[in-house]
């Protein structure tokens, strides 16, 4: 059985093309850089243990362009892999907010996509855009199964605690104003890389998803028990276009001082602030290269950036009382090592000590970069959010 995952992020399209229940990818690819100059599609196709790649460099201007131009790259050409759309058995595709509907994987039905509608005010960067992808396999692989796989299912183990606000209880109950939190395929499949290679029984573990959207989460003897992202995956970590948390009261101030609207509102927060409001571009690799020229705006990004995630750190290991094991994931988590360094740098008081060289030689597979004598390991893992979506379609399908 041959499933395909489509990824979309904020800034990029992953996709896999994967084998059931061999597990064994087919092909796999990204489209990054969506919308900002300097994009590219990259294909890989895997025959015989041997992995061929292509680049192709073109201005993509929509997740939806960029999908029609992999769809394409599936099927014809000297790199296809399918003979017909009909070969695909299912589609799996990432769903960033899920709200409280949905706690595992989904078949799509035109109920289930009104309801990620419904949601497209709180994930006005993604769920549109899982949508979008959702009406373009419908209309290629009209024989297909189309599955959602909710960022949101893996937090729903999240104490009443940590996911209600302070707020009077009818918001919660009449609105579902809550902390939902995100990424969760990301965590969940990072944290259970972790919990293997740590083989033991109980468990803390801290995961630090740092891709575009960036987000960090507690988990408990493999649960999910608090995350930086909330109501909307707008909250808790400085990202590449989001603000991560700010004080309510700015908002307040720019709509009574300088007439801001709520679509002003949302497209500041959303996409002009993090790395490119307070820095200048939204990618990490941009920022790196200006920080490194000396531009004293990237440099104030990248100390904000790195000081976010430590005090989450700390508070995390107060909500776990204690750590084994930190993990970094995702584009910046697992390459760039000077922000591993200037994270767990300043820790050693909570047990984390970075061994420098290693950190430094990072490959591309589960890494330990703490010293031998360090309390907390320090772990890389590349997350696989194609694979643990493949698997939890391939369960939906196939466990009675
Ligand atoms: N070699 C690298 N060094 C530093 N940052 C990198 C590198 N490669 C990718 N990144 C960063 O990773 C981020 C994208 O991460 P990714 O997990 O692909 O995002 P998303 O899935 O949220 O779209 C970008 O900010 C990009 O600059
Ligand atoms: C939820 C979220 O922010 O996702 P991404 O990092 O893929 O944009
Ligand atoms: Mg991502």
């Amino acid at each position: 059985m041959n499933i395909l995952v489509i990824n979309s992020g904020s800034s990029s399209l992953k996709y896999q093309l994967f084998k059931m229940p061999e597990k064994a990818p087919v092909c796999s690819g990204l489209v990054e850089r969506i919308g900002i100059e300097g994009s590219f599609i990259k294909h890989n196709v895997y025959t015989n243990g041997n992995k061929h790649s292509i680049e192709l460099a073109a201005f993509i201007a929509s997740h939806g362009e960029g999908l029609k131009q992999v769809l394409a790259l599936l099927s014809e050409g000297e790199f296809a892999v399918i003979a017909s759309s009909n070969d695909i058995a299912a589609v799996g595709h990432r769903v960033v907010h899920g709200g409280e509907h949905f706690a595992g994987p989904t078949l799509i039905t035109d109920e289930v996509k009104q309801q990620i509608k419904k949601l497209f005010s709180l994930a006005p960067l993604h769920n549109p855009v899982n949508y979008k992808c959702i009406e373009v396999a419908e209309r290629t692989f009209t024989k297909a199964k189309q599955i959602a796989v909710f960022d949101t299912a893996f937090h729903q183990t999240i104490p009443e605690q940590a996911y209600r606000y302070a707020i009077p209880e009818w918001y919660y109950k009449e609105d579902s104003i809550r902390v939902y939190g995100f990424h969760g395929t990301s965590h969940k499949y990072v944290s259970e890389q972790a919990i293997k290679w740590l083989n033991k029984k109980d468990t803390k573990i801290i995961s630090v998803h740092l891709g575009n959207g960036c987000s960090i989460t507690a988990i408990s003897n493999g649960k999910s028990v608090d995350t930086s992202m909330g109501f909307g995956p707008l909250s808790g970590l400085m990202m590449g276009t989001r603000s991560g948390d700010i004080d309510p009261s700015v908002i307040f101030h720019l709509m009574e001082h300088s007439g801001y609207t709520l679509e002003q509102l949302s497209t500041l927060l959303n996409k002009q602030s993090g790395l490119l409001g307070v820095g200048g571009s939204s990618d990490m690799r941009d920022i790196r290269k200006m920080a490194d020229e000396g531009n004293q705006a990237a440099i104030l990004a990248l100390q904000l950036y790195a000081y976010r995630i430590k005090k989450f750190i700390g508070a995390y290991a107060a909500v776990l009382n204690g750590i084994d094991a930190v993990v970094f994931t995702a584009g910046v988590g697992e390459n760039d090592s000077q922000m591993r360094e200037a994270v767990c740098s300043g820790l050693e008081y909570l047990g984390l000590t970075l061994n420098t060289a290693a950190n430094k030689t990072y490959a591309g597979e589960l890494k330990e970069i703490s010293n031998a004598d360090s309390k907390v390991k320090i772990l890389v893992i590349p997350t696989n959010e194609e694979y643990e979506i493949a698997h939890q379609c391939f369960d939906l399908l196939t466990v009675a």
